[in-house]
């Protein structure tokens, strides 16, 4: 469909990027994007020469243990990052799936607890930026509501906490006989979306799981500067097997972002099997990595170069008809760059 891509500007970005890389002997990828040149994210990206930025997109089965969960989680950030991975995502639920929601409250832990520092610690051992969709997390309120946060965590590669948003749309559904859920009944709900945040790949925009279902969370964040949206999930069978794909390309298409949705898979316990299908789409809409069966990863470059293409082609955002249907996403309380 498209031609080969211009590789003919920023030789001079691109020396002193390898300049950068020998003397401190790290890896082109680390440099992907940044630091900001003043020329801006994209005039910057466009400039840029050598390899795209890969992301690494991980697939889990969580139990309810929560120490078993963390090893396998810990294997797969350093199998992505012994790849050249600058920024490992993982699915909603990475630190467990409990049997029940009174197993789900005692497990939670706060932002400061011990399983965030293991996390921190391995961002900052393997240098990579990591995204922890789903977190179980009791904040202060704990005590007053008994009720905890789903919280997509992201952290640094010095291991800080770059930013933490908490799912706003919870999960209460029923489809008779076959599944119930009531995330309501144990989770508080969010109250903020969060502007999207200036990563090695491109500017990310964070959702969990359900939030896929609303696209106006995509638009605003899109809106907002996003150029990668990520809904790290744990989708049920029978939900999954019908909207999963569809949803997460039609999101790609809309917003003309990358999509990357880390997900559950298989059986988590006794009660529970989730659907997997681990994927990123690219803003054309195409299903450029996906998981097959089982735990594992799947890797994608970001090209930057080519959303913006996609985007000067189909200028779908300057072709909205906010005059007939609102300005949806635009009221957000985001800031707009
Ligand atoms: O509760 C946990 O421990 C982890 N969280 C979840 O599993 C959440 C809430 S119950 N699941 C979903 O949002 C599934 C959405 C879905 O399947 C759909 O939208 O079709």
């Amino acid at each position: 469909m498209y031609g080969p891509r211009g590789q003919s500007e920023g030789v001079l970005l691109a020396v002193r990027r390898c300049w950068l890389s020998a003397v401190l002997r790290l890896p082109l990828h680390r440099f992907c994007a940044g630091p900001r040149s003043p020329l801006g994210s994209h005039q910057a990206m466009a400039a840029s020469l050598g390899p795209k930025p890969l992301v690494a997109v991980g697939q889990v089965t969580s139990t309810p243990d929560k120490e078993q969960n963390f090893s396998g989680c810990a294997a797969l950030v350093r199998a992505a990052a012994r790849r050249g991975a600058c920024l490992v995502f993982l699915p909603e639920g990475f630190d467990y799936i409990g049997r029940d929601s009174a197993q789900t409250l005692s497990l939670a832990e706060s932002l400061d607890g011990d399983l965030m520092v293991r996390y921190s610690t391995l961002a900052r051992d393997c240098g990579v930026w990591l995204s922890l969709g789903g977190f179980h997390e009791r904040r202060a309120d704990w005590p007053s509501t008994q009720r905890i946060y789903n919280c997509h965590v992201l952290l640094d590669p010095t291991g800080r906490l770059a930013a933490a948003y908490r799912k706003t749309h919870l999960c209460d559904v029923e489809l008779e006989g076959r599944v119930t859920m009531k995330e309501s009944s144990f989770t508080n709900p969010g109250t903020e979306i969060v502007p999207p945040i200036s990563t090695p790949a491109g500017m990310l925009g964070l959702s969990i799981c359900y939030d896929l279902r609303f696209p106006e969370i995509s638009l605003a964040l899109r809106h907002a500067g996003a150029e990668i949206l990520t809904y790290p999930s744990a989708f049920t069978f029978p939900t999954g097997s019908a909207h999963w794909e569809v949803l997460l390309r039609a999101r790609a298409i809309e917003t003309q972002c990358y999509v990357v949705a880390a997900a559950q898979t298989g059986r988590n316990h006794e009660g529970r099997v989730s659907y997997g299908h681990t994927l990123v789409a690219d803003p054309w809409g195409a299903v450029v990595a996906q998981c097959s069966e089982g735990p594992g990863l799947c890797y994608a470059e970001i090209d930057l170069e080519y959303l913006r293409r996609v985007r000067r082609e189909i200028p779908v955002q300057s072709h909205r008809r906010a005059d007939l249907y609102g300005t949806v996403g635009l009221q957000a309380a985001l800031s707009v760059p």
